[in-house]
């Protein structure tokens, strides 16, 4: 996955590049991450890249040219690197809720570039002009788009192919199938008493993903039941959540 970002600070990426899950598929190549700093474009002497608002108002906005001119590199590079055109996004409150079924969208289409605001935004036009699409990671207000744009790659890179250990547990995650993940134990069997559920260490893999299943499905329906309304659960998904339902009333 290629994916372009324009920041005035790329070195916060440095979370993504240099560490876990996302820096090991740099390292590997699975995802190959470029990026164009808009004060790189100023000319003048003090390297502005803010400027007022028209109408007055409190705060500034990014400058118009240097933003435009980092945004036009980034997808001019895009285009040499990978031969397509990408999806140039912009991350604010204004734009589509960042999940996982868009994840999954920006995870198997074209090379991103991610415009991260400063300041009060960026100017309408440019958003017009040289934006595809507006995303947002959720309803409040940050002081940077940095960490929302390393939000939406984290999210899209670790679905691409070979990023992950196993693939199967990008799978299980939560939200992946649409449901909250099961619960998770790991050693020792025992901490203050709680122990590790039977099952999980029974060594059956049918009773042990049933019971994970469950736990998946009932945890959804207590805590985020609108991840249900309008879903079709099968035989099975359902049998097990009037299980879990019959034994969370006694
Ligand atoms: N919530 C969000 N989801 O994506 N981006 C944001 C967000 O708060 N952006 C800030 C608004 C102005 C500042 O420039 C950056």
């Amino acid at each position: 996955m290629w994916v372009g970002v324009v920041s005035l600070f790329p070195e916060m990426f440095e979370a993504l590049t240099r560490q876990g899950v996302t820096g090991r598929a740099v390292d590997k190549g699975h995802i190959e991450l470029a990026f164009w700093n808009p004060r790189d474009y100023a000319t003048d002497r003090h390297r502005t890249v803010d400027d007022r608002p028209y109408g007055g108002g409190p705060g500034m906005l990014m400058k118009v040219d240097t933003l435009r001119a980092a945004i036009h590199d980034a997808r001019s590079q895009a285009e040499a690197a990978t031969g397509q055109r990408p999806r140039v996004i912009y991350l604010s409150p204004q734009g589509r809720r960042l999940d996982q079924r868009g994840a999954r969208e920006l995870a198997s289409g074209p090379p991103l570039v991610v415009v991260a605001g400063r300041y009060e935004g960026i100017d309408e036009r440019v958003v017009e002009a040289d934006i595809d699409e507006e995303w947002s990671i959720g309803d409040y207000v940050l002081s940077g788009g940095e960490l929302p744009a390393m939000v939406l790659i984290d999210a899209a890179a670790r679905l691409v192919p070979g990023v992950l250990g196993h693939q199967d547990s990008a799978l299980e995650d939560s939200f992946n199938d649409g449901l909250l993940d099961c619960p998770h134990y790991t050693r020792p069997e025992d901490v203050d008493g709680r122990r590790v559920p039977d099952v999980l260490l029974s060594g059956h893999h049918g009773a042990i993903r049933r019971w994970r299943l469950k736990q998946s499905l009932g945890r959804t329906w207590l805590r985020r039941p609108d991840l249900l309304e309008g879903r079709t659960l099968n035989d099975e998904q359902q049998a097990l959540l009037k299980e879990f339902i019959e034994e969370y009333a006694l």
